[in-house]
């Protein structure tokens, strides 16, 4: 289980503080699925390498991570690398960059098994190597292929293989199909979806794209310039959104449907997370802020089984203040 509670990365930059995740709090219990979603530099790449513990040196982390009860912001670098790869992997948006061009696909899981167990021979590691490739689909005899060898769809299964083959209990896979045409898109995330089963893993999935979530997410947290503004169920999510954001990010998928021609989309842009407006975030580009909207930042509301950061639900009846996010349902 994952459990991340006050989580704050300020980055240090030319232009001031750059507060990219701003006091985020939530969990992914053993075998489920967070969909993590919002507009390009709301965070959630941040967010992601905050929890590997690969944040880039002009980064501050604040708040506590704990995975499997392990707090996780207290290791140091040597027990970070440990833990990544062993117990924690994470499946990068761009083969193409994060794959070494001069190393053989089986050099490349020689060197992740041995990494973390030495004593593994390497026949053993290329074994272990063509058995979790058989399982994405790719012929072990390319072992001996380097990647530049493979498609785009291809190079994508060998970075899955590659996070999976010490069997990690938990999965940050971030943007896994954007590079990849619709076709190829849909049978990674079936594969995906396949493996996540199979090897009984949690997954904190992280996309822009809405479609992915649906198909492969339990529930859904939904970030707007640094912050977490609602998480809940895929179910309420998309049939019951709470936040003004998350209605309208779903107004914005583009429809096939003829009838539905004109697609709506949010007027306005994310705020400088440099100078975030005073109060909430969303309020310059929100159809129902109100004056407190633009003067203090808004708590959490658990309101019907989601947790909404936003100032529309303070009245509401069955509702409770939320001092640390993730529902404990
Ligand atoms: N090394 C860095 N130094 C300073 N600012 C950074 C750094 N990395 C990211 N940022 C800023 O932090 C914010 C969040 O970026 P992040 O990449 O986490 O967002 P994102 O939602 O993952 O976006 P995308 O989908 O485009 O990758 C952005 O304003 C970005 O410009």
């Amino acid at each position: 289980m994952l459990e991340v509670k006050n989580l704050k990365v300020y980055y240090k930059s030319e232009e001031g503080i750059i507060k990219a995740v701003d006091d985020v709090s939530f969990n992914v219990k053993d075998g489920e699925t967070l969909g993590l979603v919002g507009e390009s530099g709301c965070g959630k790449s941040t967010l992601g390498q905050a929890i590997m513990k690969i944040l880039p040196l002009n980064a501050r982390l604040y708040g506590e991570i704990q995975l499997n009860g392990q707090n996780i912001t207290k290791m140091n670098e040597k027990q970070m690398r440990e833990i990544r790869g062993r117990d924690i992997t994470m499946i990068f948006q761009d083969p193409m960059t994060s794959l070494n061009p001069i190393m053989k696909v089986k050099d490349l899981f020689v060197e992740i098994v041995r990494a973390h167990f030495p004593d593994i021979s390497e026949q053993k590691a290329i074994e272990m190597g063509g058995s979790v490739l058989k399982d994405v689909g790719i012929d072990p005899s390319r072992m001996n292929q380097y990647t530049f060898q493979f498609s785009g769809g291809m190079r994508q299964r060998v970075m899955i293989a590659l996070g999976l083959v010490l069997k990690p209990s938990f999965v940050i896979s971030d943007e896994p199909t954007t590079s990849l045409d619709v076709i190829v898109q849909a049978q990674i995330i079936e594969l995906m979806s396949k493996l996540r089963d199979e090897y009984q893993m949690s997954m904190l999935l992280i996309t822009h794209d809405l479609g992915v979530v649906a198909q492969l997410a339990d529930k859904i947290g939904v970030m707007y310039a640094g912050h977490l503004v609602e998480i809940s169920s895929k179910e309420n999510i998309y049939y019951n959104p709470k936040h003004p954001y998350t209605k309208a990010l779903l107004d914005s998928i583009p429809n096939t449907d003829i009838k539905y021609k004109d697609l709506k989309y949010i007027p306005g842009s994310p705020p400088d997370l440099g100078k975030p407006p005073k109060g909430c975030r969303f309020a310059p580009r929100c159809e129902y802020a109100m004056d407190i909207c633009h003067e203090q930042e808004p708590k959490s509301f658990l309101i019907e089984g989601s947790e909404v950061k936003c100032w529309l639900y303070e009245n509401s009846q069955d509702l409770k203040h939320v001092n640390v996010g993730g529902t404990n349902d």
